[in-house]
């Protein structure tokens, strides 16, 4: 049993499809507190924040902790998760028949083991049908996630190329964990 230290849905998932049990217990960190605009050193700081913050609450003396963070990086910018339906969709436009990457931060500690992992999934997608995006901003699908991008939903039938894990891309490179579990 671990405790997921999050409140992504999309992290719970992932664990419950590779069958980890978890309990989950996200923090409230701040990642507006953040000053670099650089997406791996954002990464890292919101991942080390979101740590500092559920260690110092639960420690790990029960069960091991895990925390995680993701942004996008398109062209050089930082995206977040989008804020409106206007900043969701310059997200998108931005990436439209863009190369562009999910930076996906952990923290895992147990009693007698910690691993910190920054992994990369880049993708190269094909320009975006403006209906289909009009449709998936109207769902809402588009926001809580990095960049404002769903990479097993909207994005699949786009993708041109991909260098990385798919789990990395949706905020949790699950495979990295496992091979060091
Ligand atoms: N389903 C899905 N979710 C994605 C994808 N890319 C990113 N995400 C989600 C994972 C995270 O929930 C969110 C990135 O925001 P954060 O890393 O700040 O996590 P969040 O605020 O959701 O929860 P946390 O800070 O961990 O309590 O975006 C994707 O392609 N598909």
């Amino acid at each position: 049993m671990i405790r997921l230290g999050s409140n992504s849905p999309t992290r719970a998932k992932i664990l419950k499809d590779f069958g980890i049990d978890f309990v989950q217990n996200g923090g409230s960190f701040d990642e507006d507190s953040i000053t670099t605009q650089n997406p791996k050193e954002f990464c890292y700081i919101a991942t080390k924040g979101k740590f500092d913050e559920l260690f110092k609450q639960y420690g790990v003396d029960d069960m091991p902790l895990l925390v995680a963070d993701s942004v996008v990086t398109c062209d050089g910018k930082l995206l977040r998760k989008a804020k409106d339906y206007d900043d969701a969709k310059s997200m998108l436009k931005l990436q439209s028949g863009n190369k562009t990457s999910v930076i996906s931060c952990m923290i895992y500690k147990s009693k007698n083991i910690e691993l910190i992992d920054m992994s990369i999934t880049t993708y190269e997608f094909a320009k975006f049908d403006e209906l289909d995006m009009k449709n998936y901003l109207v769902s809402g699908e588009c926001f809580g996630k990095a960049g404002a991008i769903m990479v097993e939903g909207f994005c699949k039938p786009y993708i041109k190329s991909v260098k990385g894990y798919e789990s990395t891309a949706m905020g949790l490179s699950i495979e990295k964990l496992l091979a060091f579990l």
